[in-house]
């Protein structure tokens, strides 16, 4: 499409399709950082806390996505998990359009009047940090939460490395999806029935995830890294549930996964089945556990089977 019709289809558009459409763009653009970055093999590593790491993909990816959108929309509030520095952006890290097909989409009309300060933008530049050091590239994700009033609505999944072991020079996959708009970049699928497949952590396993797995008694786990990957396998039915009863996310892991899966008909909800908020102010770590669910799952029925010794360990949401 030409530049000019491009931009003139954006100007016309509501704040939140706006922000998504250039979400897309950017993540994409942290995507190939990442894949150069590692080509390259100076990976930078800083060790962030116990057992988390920091690299020069999550620094140069962060800079990439926090500057394009801060650009475009300097009012709205962005938080990353690589801190808020201000960093100088290459020219050709720019991204100056959006994406053609989301600016292209009848926006759903709870959006229309949202402000500036209604939005939070969650970003994490690099979401499976361990598996990128050891080489378990598919398991990397970029992903952008879009929030609206403290409600995780939309985002961006972007795989940078998406089916790279038969695809030589992979450009990798964005998808997106804004609860009432839909999705797109990939076909969200049902779970199988008859059988329970549970994903969960890889690198951050612990004594309580291994008890409440017990309890579910699935049929099969799969270890894999990565909120955004596992929401993945979720949102196309290659497991049932992501259950995640630990306190190690953090909103910039959940918030695009959450938006993407409930636009698909799933949902992501603590322990106790109630949705975290992300808001400006809210507390960074998701102190309530994870269990997020695909579309054909009963995620309460799912949440009874999770032993009370377990949920008594989470506090409970604070309602205002
Ligand atoms: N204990 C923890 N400390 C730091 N980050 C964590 C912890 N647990 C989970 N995470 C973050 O949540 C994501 C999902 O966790 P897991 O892969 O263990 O299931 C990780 O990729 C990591 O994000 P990141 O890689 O962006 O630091
Ligand atoms: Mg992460």
């Amino acid at each position: 499409m030409p530049l000019r019709t491009l931009y003139n289809m954006a100007q016309n558009k509501p704040l939140v399709q706006k922000l998504l459409a250039s979400s897309y763009t950017a993540a994409t653009k942290a995507g190939k950082i990442i894949r150069d970055i590692m080509s390259a093999g100076e990976l930078g590593i800083v060790e962030k806390g116990i057992n988390d790491l920091q690299t020069e993909a999550d620094r140069s990816a962060q800079c990439c996505i926090i500057s394009n959108l801060t650009r475009e929309f300097p009012k709205v509030t962005i938080i990353g998990e690589e801190g808020q520095s201000q960093c100088d952006l290459p020219s050709d890290w720019v991204v100056p359009d959006g994406d053609a097909e989301i600016l292209g989409k009848q926006c759903p009309e709870e959006y229309l009047n949202v402000k500036d300060e209604d939005i939070v933008v969650w970003v994490d530049p690099l979401d499976g940090t361990s598996e990128y050091t050891q080489g378990l590239l598919d398991h990397v994700t970029v992903l952008i939460g879009l929030s609206v009033k403290g409600r995780a609505v939309g985002g961006i999944i972007h795989q940078p490395y998406y089916n790279y072991k038969s695809v030589k020079n992979t450009e990798g996959r964005t998808m997106w999806g804004l609860v009432g708009m839909g999705v797109g970049g990939f076909t969200p699928l049902d779970a199988p029935k008859d059988k329970l497949i549970i994903t969960t952590t890889r690198s951050h396993n612990s004594p309580v995830v291994v008890q409440t797995l017990e309890a579910l008694k699935p049929d099969e786990v799969v270890r894999v890294g990565g909120a955004g990957h596992k929401v993945l396998l979720v949102l196309e039915g290659q497991a049932h549930a992501y259950l995640y009863p630990s306190s190690g996310c953090k909103k910039w892991d959940t918030c695009a996964p959450e938006g993407i899966l409930e636009a698909a008909g799933g949902k992501l909800v603590d322990v106790h089945g109630d949705h975290y908020d992300y808001h400006k102010e809210v507390e960074h770590p998701n102190t309530r556990g994870i269990l997020a669910t695909n579309r054909t799952v009963d995620n309460a029925a799912l949440l009874k089977k999770i032993p009370e010794s377990v949920v008594s360990k989470f506090p409970k949401k604070q309602k205002v």
